[in-house]
């Protein structure tokens, strides 16, 4: 049995119209603006309301004043506030004042002011400063853990590994920063000389989600290495981290205007729109879903700026017949069920053999009960909630399309009727043709398909419109080759279901997006590359 740790007896919230809206026109109602993400007033009277403040051994790492712009914490044109909800309780952790285009607007000018002399720091100037924010990082890592824990919902043990994860792209960057070198080029043409020098791209644009420290720092590090200054709209799920990250910028020495912060629920596609439209912002990074990708990509084509997109995955789990199935178990458990299927990496697709199907999935299931699913806070969870009932109701959806077109539920499948947004941790077997095949779910459910031959396990797993990462596990040394360089993604994890850390090129194909984070290629994407041609030599 699924054993659930959940305080409270069973919720009673009914559906707000928004939320009845949402759920017969899904399509009709943009992700950013879900009922679950609009929360109701009624809604949050049926929550039990607020929650006890965070203790934390360094209050100021908690800000409720609104953004960051010029070094000040600012409400802006406080145009009404949102509610940010704990995930793992339903109740109100805090509320944040909204920030409009307008208040965009004045972000954008500070940093494009304060780029004038940050841009003239040399990088080990800034890689001393990068130095510092990793150190008030790892000192305030326990008090980051559980703004992400209370934002997010994961387990504090995954929010502690985040932040010691997120703070590691400031030392690496740091140690980029001052290898950031330029080339001699050898000239065709007498008495020239050519050579390069990488220069900062200017005041850049930061969009992202889902992992509310390490993919803040993972694009904040390289672009303050390179010397841009930032305008980083926090998302309105996980604002608290965001801020957090702001303040220790300020207490290590990062000048006024260089890092900027806006806050918005309710003008989310506004806000995104003047940061792709905006002439004085020459990139914009966003991590989020293909859709949203898509829409931004249109909407700054018009200045064309530098773009990276960190997009959606759908990302395949092959486990072939001559496999170390304990191995693969672990494997799954490790990349399917981290921050409970909520990562772009998650694997979405579990492909395997026919002749050890069986045997895997009963293998699977049993990891899977010994789940304990609930408030990330508590002690003993090991798995958290879902961020918003949206996603809850995303991964109903899928698993009772699957059912319906064949697929055996072998354990969970079903919401779990407490406060927070919880969903069983699920295993599907003998899935075919629905919704998974070609949609994320973005959710703790493990859909196992069953594959008779490699050439067949390889087109499933590269029928798909995107490419972020994919596994297979193979005990087979020439096939380990094979698969690797068959697979459609820019990431592969080959015997092993975890494959983050910065020194890596995270980053997708197709419509997974481009651009890499992290690693040595990670500060080119946050850098224009100039050439000078020397005559007369
Ligand atoms: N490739 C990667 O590195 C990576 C990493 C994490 C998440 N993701 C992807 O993100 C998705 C899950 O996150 P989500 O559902 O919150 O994504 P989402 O695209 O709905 O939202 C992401 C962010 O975009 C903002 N946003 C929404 N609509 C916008 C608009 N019109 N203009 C500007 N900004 C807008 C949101 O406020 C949020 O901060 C998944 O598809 C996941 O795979 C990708
Ligand atoms: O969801 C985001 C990806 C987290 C990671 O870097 O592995």
């Amino acid at each position: 049995m699924l054993r659930v740790c959940i305080a409270q007896s069973a919720r009673s919230l009914t559906r707000s119209p928004a939320t009845r809206l949402a759920a017969r026109f899904p399509a009709a109602i943009p992700r950013s603006l879900a009922p679950s993400r609009i929360i109701s007033t009624q809604q949050h009277r049926m929550a039990s309301n607020k929650a006890a403040p965070l203790k934390l051994k360094n209050p100021s790492l908690w800000i409720e004043k609104g953004g960051f712009v010029n070094g000040k914490w600012t409400a802006g044109a406080n145009d009404g506030t949102f509610e940010v909800i704990n995930p793992g309780n339903g109740q109100v952790l805090g509320t944040l004042p909204e920030m409009t285009v307008e208040d965009t607007k004045e972000a954008v000018k500070v940093a494009h002011e304060a780029l004038k002399s940050w841009r003239k720091t040399t990088e080990t100037e800034r890689a001393a400063i990068l130095n510092k924010i990793f150190q008030i990082m790892t000192e305030n890592s326990e008090d980051l853990a559980q703004i992400i824990t209370a934002e997010n919902g994961k387990p504090l043990a995954d929010a502690r590994g985040e932040v010691t994860y997120g703070a590691s792209y400031f030392t690496w960057f740091a140690g980029e920063a001052v290898r950031n070198y330029g080339d001699v080029i050898p000239s065709a043409v007498k008495g020239v000389q050519n050579m390069t020098l990488k220069q900062p791209i200017g005041v850049c644009a930061i969009s992202e989600c889902c992992f509310p420290n390490a993919m803040v720092t993972r694009k904040l590090a390289a672009a303050l290495a390179a010397g841009n200054t930032v305008v980083m709209k926090a998302p309105a799920e996980t604002p608290y981290s965001v801020l957090a990250i702001a303040e220790i910028c300020r207490q290590a020495g990062v000048p006024d205007g260089v890092v900027n912060v806006v806050l918005t629920q309710k003008h989310t596609p506004d806000v995104g729109k003047e940061l792709c439209e905006n002439p004085l912002i020459h990139k914009l990074s966003f991590t989020g879903s293909t859709r949203v990708g898509k829409i931004l990509m249109k909407q700054a084509s018009g200045t064309l700026k530098k773009l990276s997109f960190e997009l959606g995955g759908n990302a395949p789990f092959i486990v072939f017949e001559d496999a170390d199935l304990d191995k693969a178990v672990n494997g799954v458990i490790a990349c399917k069920f981290r921050q409970s299927g909520q990562t772009c990496v998650c694997a979405n697709r579990i492909l395997v053999h026919d002749a050890v199907f069986d045997k895997f999935s009963q293998k699977l299931a049993d990891a899977v009960r010994k789940f304990k699913v609930g408030e990330g806070v508590k002690d003993g969870i090991t798995h958290g909630p879902l961020i918003h009932e949206a996603a809850v109701n995303k991964v109903q959806q899928h698993v009772d399309d699957a059912v319906s077109k064949g697929a055996k539920v072998v354990v969970g499948g079903k919401k779990l009727d407490v406060p927070g947004y919880f969903f069983e941790p699920t295993v599907l077997a003998d899935v075919q043709s629905c919704a998974i095949d070609n949609e994320e779910t973005f959710g703790p459910l493990a859909a196992l398909y069953r594959f008779k031959t490699e050439e067949e396990a390889v087109e499933m797993a590269n029928n798909t419109e995107v490419g972020l990462a994919g596994y297979f596990f193979t005990e087979n040394i020439a096939r380990l080759y094979r698969v690797a360089a068959a697979l459609e993604v820019g990431m592969v994890g080959a015997n092993t279901g975890v494959i983050s850390q910065a020194a890596i090129p995270f980053g997708g194909i197709k419509e997974s997006g481009f651009g890499r984070e992290g690693s040595k290629y990670g500060l080119q994407d946050w850098t224009n590359i100039k050439l000078i041609a020397v005559g007369g030599l």
